[in-house]
């Protein structure tokens, strides 16, 4: 069975339902596989309810009009009757009256506003130069109440910069794109990112289930490849992903904003790689809590392995992790520590695992210095164009599937999304999928080219963990063997 292609709702000026701009954004959803229907302002205000009965929309987008043209009572109406519903709205500023009626009566139900910097500065009566630290200040001090996302586009000519400002009440997120005047953007004769471009193909990115900060990162690469190469696919160059900075009051920590700033003085990549990891030695990659499961999965012949204690009170913690790493040493295997980076890189690690949190506190100057491989889980394209930042060992890909191992907070990736993030990193930058893999999905899995595939419960639950180990590591190899028979040919 075909599945549904996302649908978008595009709601424009009447005299604007047919016009090129239009032409550019259907072809922008058709090249990122959505369907748009594009209704006027005076169609949505009378036939809503109709409209969304009929096409289920997965988002419903204001693209170009004045505040004034909607009406509020069949706003506000959708709104209620469909709470889920995503509600994008470019604004733009024309006066002064516009924008009351933007702020007081739209935006409560509008869940992502689109603009660009100079119609948002006029928006909260900010100065054209203000910082965007000010802006957000600015922003909370008028809309406190609101719990809505700001996407901001903002560029700089001069340097051929193009950034993206994610706003929400509690964090401010940067995506910067560099073009650099280069060559090939000078053949597309595109000269800037296009804003129109951007937001719908956030606004498709967003239909297809992503979440604001993975939908602006993808829109930010694909706008980067139209203005490269004119017509792109599905985001697949990890050269176009943007350089994510300036997270505050978020998640995130100082030092990778430290990584983030070093980066944008121009620092140079390969300064601050982690240690490469021995390719042929990827595969399975089991994931365990004890040294004897440990010992029984490299006496099996894995080649790379971790140590994952979850209880930092272990008593005999640093012991078993000098243990963990002997027995790596002893197996000619790859054995990551998770959590423990200060024990690792006291005791020699090979390598430490870090998740997004663990990332807040751990120095990875430190580690990186002392020559120790990192890992990182990602969780998505914003993740991922993060971590790529940072330059790890390898980038671990999950949860694949629902996992009774632990909680996860955000929702399963499937494996369509793992085939994509396995081609956009493919010979960049080494992959690990996780979370959930049985032994029945395991194959499948591992075809869509992942470097390792990483698995708790599979073998920690099995009747035969010995037996399991073996016969993952040969359909692997299975996998592996056919792949590069494939290459050979082609
Ligand atoms: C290979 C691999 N991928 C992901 C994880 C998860 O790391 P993290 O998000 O830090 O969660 P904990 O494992 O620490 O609970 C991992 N350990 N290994
Ligand atoms: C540690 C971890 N990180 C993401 S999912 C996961 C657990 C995977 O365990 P299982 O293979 O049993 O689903
Ligand atoms: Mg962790």
């Amino acid at each position: 069975m075909s599945k549904k292609l996302p649908l978008i709702l595009n709601v424009c000026d009447p005299g604007l339902t047919s016009n090129s701009k239009n032409q550019t954004k259907n072809q922008i959803f058709h090249n990122l596989s959505s369907h748009a229907k594009t209704v006027s302002t005076d169609m949505f205000n009378t036939q809503w309810h109709a409209l969304l009965g009929n096409y289920c929309p997965d988002v419903v987008y204001f693209s170009v009009l004045p505040s004034s043209k909607v009406n509020i009572e069949s706003l506000k109406e959708m709104k209620n009757h469909y709470p889920n519903l995503l509600v994008v709205f470019t604004f733009t500023f024309s006066d002064e009256t516009e924008a009351n009626i933007f702020s007081e009566n739209i935006l409560p139900y509008i869940d992502i506003v689109t603009s660009n910097m100079i119609d948002i500065n006029a928006l909260v009566g900010a100065s054209v130069d203000s910082k965007i630290t000010e802006l957000h200040l600015l922003l909370k001090m008028k809309h406190s109440s609101l719990s809505c996302h700001w996407l901001i586009q903002d560029g700089d000519f001069s340097v051929d910069t193009w950034t993206n400002w994610l706003l929400d009440q509690d964090s401010i997120v940067g995506f910067h794109s560099t073009y650099l005047f280069s060559d090939q953007r000078k053949k597309t004769g595109i000269q800037s990112e296009t804003s129109d471009g951007l937001y719908s193909s956030f606004t498709c990115f967003l239909a297809h289930g992503y979440d604001v900060l993975d939908a602006t990162t993808m829109a930010k690469a694909y706008t980067k490849s139209a203005a490269l190469v004119g017509c792109p696919g599905w985001p697949l160059q990890i050269e176009n992903l943007p350089l994510i900075t300036s997270c505050i009051n978020g998640d995130y920590s100082k030092k990778i904003q430290m990584l983030d700033s070093l980066k944008e003085t121009g620092q140079q990549k390969t300064d601050q790689s982690f240690a490469k990891m021995d390719l042929d030695k990827m595969g399975l990659y089991p994931v365990v809590d004890t040294i004897d499961w440990l010992d029984l999965i490299l006496k099996q012949g894995v080649k790379i392995a971790q140590l994952r204690i979850k209880n930092p009170e272990d008593p005999y913690l640093e012991n078993k992790i000098q243990k963990a790493i002997a027995l790596g040493e002893k197996h000619n295997a790859q054995v990551f520590i998770n959590d423990y980076w200060q024990q690792a890189i006291l005791f020699g690690a090979y390598g430490v695992h870090l998740g997004q949190g663990d990332l807040d506190i751990a120095d990875l100057s430190k580690i990186q210095q002392a020559g120790l491989r990192l890992g990182i889980s990602t969780h998505g394209y914003y993740e991922i164009a993060r971590a790529q930042n940072i330059q790890p060992s390898y980038i671990a890909l999950g949860h694949i599937f629902p996992t009774q191992t632990k909680d996860m907070p955000s929702q399963p990736q499937g494996l369509n999304r793992l085939n994509h993030y396995a081609r956009l990193l493919k010979g960049k930058v080494p992959t690990v999928a996780i979370g959930g893999i049985s032994i029945e999905r395991f194959t499948d899995v591992a075809k869509t080219g992942v470097d390792s595939v990483a698995v708790v419960s599979a073998i920690t639950k099995a009747d035969n963990p010995e037996e399991v180990t073996t016969l993952l590591l040969s359909k692997f190899n299975l996998v592996k063997a056919e792949q590069t028979k494939k290459s050979v040919s082609i």
